[in-house]
């Protein structure tokens, strides 16, 4: 059945005047008709109410007629937000795509901007979707040292060196002895 609340806060929103009519984006979906609208909700919507989107849904919503960013776990809508954000629009469109969350705490938002939040929240990102940030890569130059310089060379010697000259006088003294 179709999920009052979600309707509520569409219509709140000024979109889907009439869930009959309901051709206006909502919720970051176009819905044309009340048959799509009752689709969406008994298609995608979880038991708490929020969407749950992977990252690859999420990054396809990358350019100027339809950007959504990841901050703090949630998914936002901002595409009517870009002209009106006052860092500007190519700073949002460059955070598409990944979890945006350091970009947007790096800048230190104000709580009013935080708190228009709400307004552009299209639900919850799949975290499990992530890239793994700590996966190991193998370092591009071997650990032995493959050093063939002559500055390689003369240190070599200078640990060479006083042992030579030690089996040396180790070596004469036991000729000499027998001698
Ligand atoms: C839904 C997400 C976002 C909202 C609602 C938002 C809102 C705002 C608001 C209201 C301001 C004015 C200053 C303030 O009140 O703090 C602002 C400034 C700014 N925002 Fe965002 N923003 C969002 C995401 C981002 C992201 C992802 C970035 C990426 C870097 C970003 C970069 C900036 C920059 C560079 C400024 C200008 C700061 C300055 O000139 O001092 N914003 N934003």
């Amino acid at each position: 059945t179709i999920d009052e609340t979600s309707w509520l806060y569409c219509s709140a929103k000024g979109h889907c005047p009439d869930v009959n009519a309901c051709n206006q984006e909502c919720l970051g979906r176009s819905f044309h008709g009340g048959a799509e609208w009752l689709l969406f909700f008994g298609s995608t919507m979880g038991g708490n109410g929020n969407k749950v989107f992977t990252l690859a849904e999420v990054s396809q919503h990358n350019n100027a007629k339809d950007c959504w960013l990841v901050i703090h776990g949630k998914v936002y809508n901002v595409t009517k937000f870009l002209e009106d954000h006052p860092g500007g629009d190519d700073v949002l469109l460059s955070s598409t795509g990944k979890d945006a969350t350091n970009d947007f705490e790096d800048i230190g938002h104000s709580t009013s901007a935080v708190a228009m939040m709400d307004e552009f929240y299209v639900g919850d990102i799949d975290t499990s979707t992530f890239p793994n940030k700590f996966k190991y890569t193998p370092p591009k130059q071997p650990h032995y040292n493959q050093d063939k310089t002559p500055e390689f060379i003369i240190k070599i010697l200078q640990f060479l060196a006083p042992l030579f000259i030690l089996g040396l006088a180790v070596g004469i003294h036991f000729y000499t002895k027998s001698t």
